[in-house]
């Protein structure tokens, strides 16, 4: 037992209790704390966009989204040539598309040709940050979480210094709405060095704001098909 008579811990070595909500003046303001209402409101207000912004999306005529992808995918060709000194041998995170989102599949097997470590993104534990395995034109995909192909557990796992992360929605101020797993923001506030996020969608997916939580991380850049915003 604790020498503290206040303690009933049963630990040792405290030098204030464990709780120091006694020691914080009570006019304190802490920024990160979130008003629960308001955190419930934003949330039921995400799910209302993400359920239109998806039907949107898939109501967009194929060929549309078909001239959106190649226009994302000559976007991030320049950027990571010119922007980001990208060299062949450096790992990139990119995604199998689903549910209407752009296709840079293409993209992907021209890095992969000109020597660029490919990987993709995989949800191995619910609620987890995701893990990320070496994709090859060869790789033969299996079915991993929501029916997304993925590489199988025997790819090798590698981190990616720059990172594609598919939009449902996006605001100019860089911040993304996905499709509400948290994900992509849990694995942002793990991986370090923090990979390069480029967030990927469609120009028509841009709202005013997300309403950014504490938990959402801004992104390095968004492209869509009109180009940087
Ligand atoms: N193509 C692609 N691959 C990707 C992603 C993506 O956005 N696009 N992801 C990007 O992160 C990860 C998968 N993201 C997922 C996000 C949500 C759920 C999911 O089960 N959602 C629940 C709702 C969750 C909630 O509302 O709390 C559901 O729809 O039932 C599954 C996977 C990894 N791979
Ligand atoms: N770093 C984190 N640690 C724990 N939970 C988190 C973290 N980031 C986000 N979450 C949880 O994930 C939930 C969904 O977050 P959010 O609305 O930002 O999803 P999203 O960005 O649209 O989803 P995704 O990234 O999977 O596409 C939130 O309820 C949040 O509490």
């Amino acid at each position: 037992m604790s020498d503290d008579p206040d303690d009933d811990t049963g630990r040792k070595g405290f030098t204030s209790p464990p709780c120091l909500a006694a020691e914080i003046a009570p006019d304190y303001f802490d920024p990160l704390a979130v008003d629960p209402e308001q955190a419930r409101d934003v949330m039921r207000w995400r799910k209302a966009e993400r359920a239109r912004l998806r039907a949107e999306r898939l109501a967009l005529p194929v060929s549309t989204r078909q001239a959106a992808s190649l226009a994302i995918a000559g976007q991030l060709r320049q950027v990571l040539r010119d922007h980001l000194a990208v060299a062949p041998g450096r790992a990139v995170s990119a995604y199998w598309p689903i549910k209407g989102e752009p296709d840079l599949r293409p993209l992907m097997l021209e890095l992969h040709q000109a020597g660029f470590n490919v990987a993709l993104p995989i949800v191995e534990t619910k609620h987890a940050p995701l893990i990320f395995r070496v994709w090859t034109p060869e790789t033969r995909m299996v079915r991993g979480d929501w029916n997304i192909p993925v590489p199988p557990p025997e790819a090798d796992q590698i981190h990616p210094e720059i990172a594609l992360a598919p939009l449902v929605g996006w605001s100019e101020d860089g911040y993304r709405l996905g499709y509400g797993g948290g994900y992509f923001d849990r694995t942002l506030a793990v991986l370090r060095p923090r990979p390069f996020a480029i967030g990927i969608g469609y120009a028509s997916a841009r709202l005013a704001t997300i309403f950014p939580q504490p938990h959402d991380i801004r992104l390095d850049l968004i492209l869509t098909e009109a180009g940087l915003p």
